[in-house]
């Protein structure tokens, strides 16, 4: 972050879903001690198809030039261990036509139900700049549909080492130990010389 920027960057972050908004202001919250000055932009990007790392870059390329200034975007993949990675991050069309609940059935015939989730984010000063990836991960295993059915595949994610699927799991439980979190904690690392308390 360049000097005149600092301390009061206010940084754009855009995406087209309201819950990762909430996730990752409460979880900055957290980690900084203050209200992380994110300015939010609900807007839809282009996502093209490949590695998530080229992916979530394209992404903050995209938005940034709608942006003009210090933009912020994520993309979020759910990986399953037995489909070498997939959905990964075409989980959204996934989930759109098949429902949690359909999502978990196509484990069926294999033993192996181990799954990450992982949580990428991208961030560039302007549309000219090479954005920086903050990756976060959670392994954990795909199990039938438990909890509350309001945040994507939440009910069909069981972190390692935990009974419970993310939608059976409090807000700051999930928060504690996510895929969103722990790319979060990196962000914020990265942030602290940019954000002070103020
Ligand atoms: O913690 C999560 N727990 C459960 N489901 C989640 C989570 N985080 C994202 N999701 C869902 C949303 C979408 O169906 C897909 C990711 O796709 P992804 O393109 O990253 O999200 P999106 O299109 O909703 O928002 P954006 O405008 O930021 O791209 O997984
Ligand atoms: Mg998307």
């Amino acid at each position: 972050m360049s000097a005149e920027q600092s301390p009061t960057t206010t940084i754009t972050f855009v995406t087209s879903n309201a819950k990762k908004l909430a996730e990752l202001n409460a979880i900055l919250r957290d980690l900084t001690g203050f209200q992380p000055p994110l300015n939010a932009r609900n807007i839809d990007l282009p996502e093209i198809q490949g590695d998530p790392a080229l992916i979530v870059r394209e992404k903050c390329r995209y938005a940034a030039q709608i942006v003009q200034g210090p933009t912020l975007v994520e993309d979020t993949q759910l990986c399953f261990h037995a489909f070498g990675g997939l959905p990964g991050p075409y989980v959204k069309y996934f989930l759109q036509n098949l429902g949690s609940a359909g999502l978990e059935k196509l484990l069926m015939a294999w033993d192996d139900k181990g799954a990450t989730a992982q949580c990428l984010f991208a961030l560039a000063n302007d549309s000219a700049a090479e954005p920086l990836v903050f990756c976060g991960q959670t392994p954990g295993r795909i199990v039938p549909p438990r909890g509350e059915r309001n945040f994507g595949w939440d009910p069909i994610f069981q972190p390692d080492g935990s009974e419970r699927t993310y939608a059976e799991m409090s807000e700051a439980e999930k928060n504690a130990i996510s895929h969103r979190y722990r790319a979060a904690a990196a962000l914020a690392t990265h942030l602290r010389n940019t954000w002070t308390t103020r």
